[in-house]
């Protein structure tokens, strides 16, 4: 290992990865003065294609595997990698991906939807690799913590973001199934000893057929395994579409179809198929031909469109506008383009739909752009519950009101592909009626449903070594902050049961005197919280991965305005650490804007905050005052934004990113020539403080001019970085200040 303290800073997608054109430059200047390595890996979803097609590209075309290497690496006490928001991609953003990249000169194949032949089917394996939450899993080598630090609380105290206000006679509602889910059938059991399972279907006719060959198991890893009955979830549909039309509420899908890239497209497929039986089971033939899924949204119906006869055509556009009649309104992602929560799959993210849905008094957008009450199915109950306590709450005692509200921070298990979020790889639609078995090496069935064809069926794990973790990780943090911390776990749920019995007895690991922890199912934890928090009172979430991801955007939205507001810290088990930044997306509409009007209204904090606690990471490890004397000069920086407001506002004209990133730069090197624990870097930096100080005005024009007019980037998903990066950095004067750190 070469002793050089490395950062890696990750190239992304989108919103993020424009931000990094303008920000890595200040990153590298500034710790290339205590000596640390700043290297970047490509993690975007474009990047990651191309990895998986080396044979196909020119030796200048090639780029290695950077996400398996970095996974590689999250495994290590080195690591030290700052990530930001990437895209998980659905079906129709991986297609319009490949065909950019095409377009771009790049060899690569189409996507193979129905595989015919070995070709085909490896191709078609290749990209699914890219497909959904492809990179998180594989880093997320430990268990997470995501919390507001105090100044962003205080700053949100003091500039409160604006909440819809709540009315007691809302009509929002979140609809669940009753029976049939997920929920209801859940098995669960702890494995004593290490060993393989195989997953089957012993079909009703007697055959057995092996859905998965070979998983792995660990001694005292917790499995667990569930089904979604496909009739139970159509019956469901048409009664809530009914429900919606009867009560004049909008009707809106919310699912997690990135994270849980098998079992929720097909949930939405489902819906798809309902909403708009009548016109897809009349034309059943031709849009077949044409290669519609319904699982990728009823926009992928319009992207077939123009594969059939002119009249054929014709009819199913004539009939899906008359079956709107017919329907409850949908909910609408962008009601002027005519684009609605049924269109993609990637558009409705539960964690960030919902939270959206609650912060503009419990409504969503109408075809005629109005806000209206709106129905939020959920069909799952496993977490369903907890957004309906929200709206309830709301309801009651009206919107939250971040000025004197409390904060709900997380820690989330998470390592090792921790529960339903690393279910994908045993995730299976059920092709014929018989029995689901999971058997071990001695034949033994652990778990076993009865399934129907088309129901899904999901088996998920969850290692001992993370749960261990997380528990200490959650006592560390109630100690740290003195906050009350409640495990949301459900004593009715098979998998929770088995959870339960071991943070009982990992508490018992640590000295817990003086701290109230409890245990709680999900509706009661958040009731909990809620009242806490309207008092204006901490509670620390201690959660399992899927709740660790709607709640790190539920309560900083609510709280902040936006989770990009958040710290978010993975310490890896192995000892590295993993700096995420902010707790959301990557923004695609912020793309639009920049494009658009060369305005990109991105709020960098996650990164800053990230980076600074990189920085700490890599001065303890290294036992380097001078990194620290850095991290600590960027922690009065980041202090400094927000006091100052800093933060990028959202229209032309108006500080945006790259000003926000001057201003890091000035208040850092500001902070380091006032610093005197070391005289070098204070020598280093006073030149640029003076140059950053005299030149504000002149570089914030500089920033300010280049405004109001639209900037070809190159690309949407592969964007001409040299374009970007020239767009990102319009300010000569800055750009060589900063030049002359490194001279
Ligand atoms: N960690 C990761 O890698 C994650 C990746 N994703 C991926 O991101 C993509 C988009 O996801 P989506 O669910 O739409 O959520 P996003 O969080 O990207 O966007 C939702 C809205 O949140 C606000 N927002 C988010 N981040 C920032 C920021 N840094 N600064 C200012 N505002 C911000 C914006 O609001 P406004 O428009 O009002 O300004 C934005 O439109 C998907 O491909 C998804 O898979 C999602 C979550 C996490
Ligand atoms: O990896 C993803 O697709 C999204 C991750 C996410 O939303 C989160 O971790 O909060
Ligand atoms: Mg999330």
């Amino acid at each position: 290992m070469s002793n050089t303290p490395k950062i890696i800073y990750t190239l992304t997608d989108e919103a993020p990865f424009l931000a990094t054109q303008s920000l890595l430059p200040i990153v590298e200047a500034f710790a290339g003065t205590a000596g640390i390595d700043v290297e970047t890996r490509d993690i975007s979803l474009a990047g990651r294609i191309l990895a998986q097609f080396p044979e196909r590209l020119t030796d200048a075309q090639r780029i290695g595997d950077h996400l398996a290497e970095l996974g590689q690496l999250a495994t290590t006490p080195e690591a030290n990698i700052i990530k930001l928001p990437n895209i998980s991609a659905s079906v129709p953003q991986l297609k319009a991906a490949i065909r950019e990249l095409q377009q771009q000169g790049y060899a690569l194949p189409d996507y193979p939807e129905e595989p015919s032949n070995d070709e085909e089917r490896d191709i078609k394996a290749r990209y699914d690799r890219t497909k959904g939450s492809a990179v998180n899993p594989v880093l997320r080598e430990g268990n997470s913590d995501r919390r507001a630090p105090v100044s962003v609380k205080n700053f949100a105290r003091k500039h409160p973001h604006r909440m819809g206000k709540w009315s007691s006679d809302s009509k929002s509602h979140v609809a669940h199934m009753r029976d049939g889910d997920f929920y209801g059938s859940e098995r669960s059991t702890t494995v004593l000893d290490a060993g393989n399972v195989r997953i089957e279907l012993v079909r009703a006719d007697g055959q057995t057929v092996v859905l998965k060959e070979k998983t792995a198991l660990q001694a005292g890893e917790i499995i667990d395994a569930s089904r979604m009955s496909a009739s139970a979830l159509n019956a469901f549909i048409d009664e809530q579409i009914n429900d919606a039309r009867e009560s004049g509420v909008l009707f809106s899908l919310h699912l997690k179809a990135t994270m849980m890239k098998v079992s929720d497209p097909i949930m939405f497929g489902h819906v798809v198929k309902r909403f708009y039986a009548p016109v897809l089971e009349k034309h059943a033939i031709a849009l077949e031909s044409a290669g519609f899924d319904p699982n990728n949204g009823i926009g992928d119906l319009y992207a077939r469109l123009p594969a059939l006869d002119e009249s054929v055509r014709r009819d199913i556009e004539a009939e899906i506008q008359a079956l709107y009649a017919q329907r409850p309104g949908l909910a609408m992602v962008n009601s002027d383009k005519g684009i609605t929560n049924l269109h993609v799959p990637s558009d409705i993210i539960v964690d960030a739909s919902m939270p959206a849905m609650i912060r503009d008094s419990g409504k969503m957008w109408n075809a005629a752009g109005e806000l209206q009450d709106t129905k939020a199915v959920i069909p799952d109950r496993s977490y369903a519950g907890i957004y309906q306590a929200v709206i309830e709450d709301c309801k009651q005692h009206g919107a939250f009101d971040p000025a004197t509200m409390g904060s709900v921070p997380n820690v989330g298990l998470m390592a090792q592909k921790a529960e339903e979020y690393g279910s994908h790889d045993k995730t299976f639609e059920i092709a014929a009626a018989g029995t689901v078995r999971v058997v071990d090496a001695a034949g033994n069935t652990l778990l076993e449903h009865s399934v129907e064809a088309g129901d899904i069926w999901r088996m998920a794990q969850t290692k001992d070594a993370p749960i261990r973790d997380w528990v200490k990780l959650a006592v560390t943090r109630a100690r740290l902050s003195n906050t009350p911390a409640v495990f949301w776990l459900d004593a009715n749920r098979a998998h929770d049961k088995q959870v339960i019995a071991k943070v009982e007895q990992y508490l018992g690991e640590h000295d817990t005197s003086g701290l109230d922890i409890r245990i709680l199912a999900p509706v009661e934890a958040m009731k909990f919280s809620l009242e806490r928090t309207r008092a204006g009172q901490d509670t620390i979430s201690v959660t399992g991965n899927v709740l660790r991801d709607y709640l790190t955007d539920l309560f900083p939205i609510m709280e902040l305005g936006t989770s990009a507001k958040m710290l978010s810290i993975v310490p890896l088990m192995a000892g590295g650490g993993l700096f995420e930044t902010g707790a959301g997306g990557s923004a695609p509409k912020h793309v639009q804007q920049f494009v658009e009007e060369n305005y990109l209204r991105w709020d960098s904090l996650g990164e800053f905050l990230a980076l600074a606690a990189s920085l700490e990471h890599l001065a303890e490890r290294h036992y380097d005052t001078r990194i620290r004397v850095l991290a600590d000069a960027l922690d009065v920086a980041n202090g400094r934004i927000l006091d100052e407001n800093r933060s990028p506002a959202r229209k032309v004209g108006q500080l945006d990113n790259r000003g926000t990133h001057f201003y890091l730069a000035q208040y850092w090197a500001q902070a380091l020539a006032t610093q005197n624990d070391d005289t070098q870097l204070k020598a280093k930096f006073a030149p640029l403080a003076e140059a950053l100080t005299t030149n504000e005005e002149k570089i914030l024009g500089e920033l300010t001019a280049v405004q109001g007019k639209p900037v070809e980037i190159g690309g949407y998903y592969h964007p001409d970085v040299a374009r970007m990066a020239e767009a990102m950095r319009p300010s000569a004067t800055l750009n060589s200040a900063l030049a002359s750190l490194a001279a």
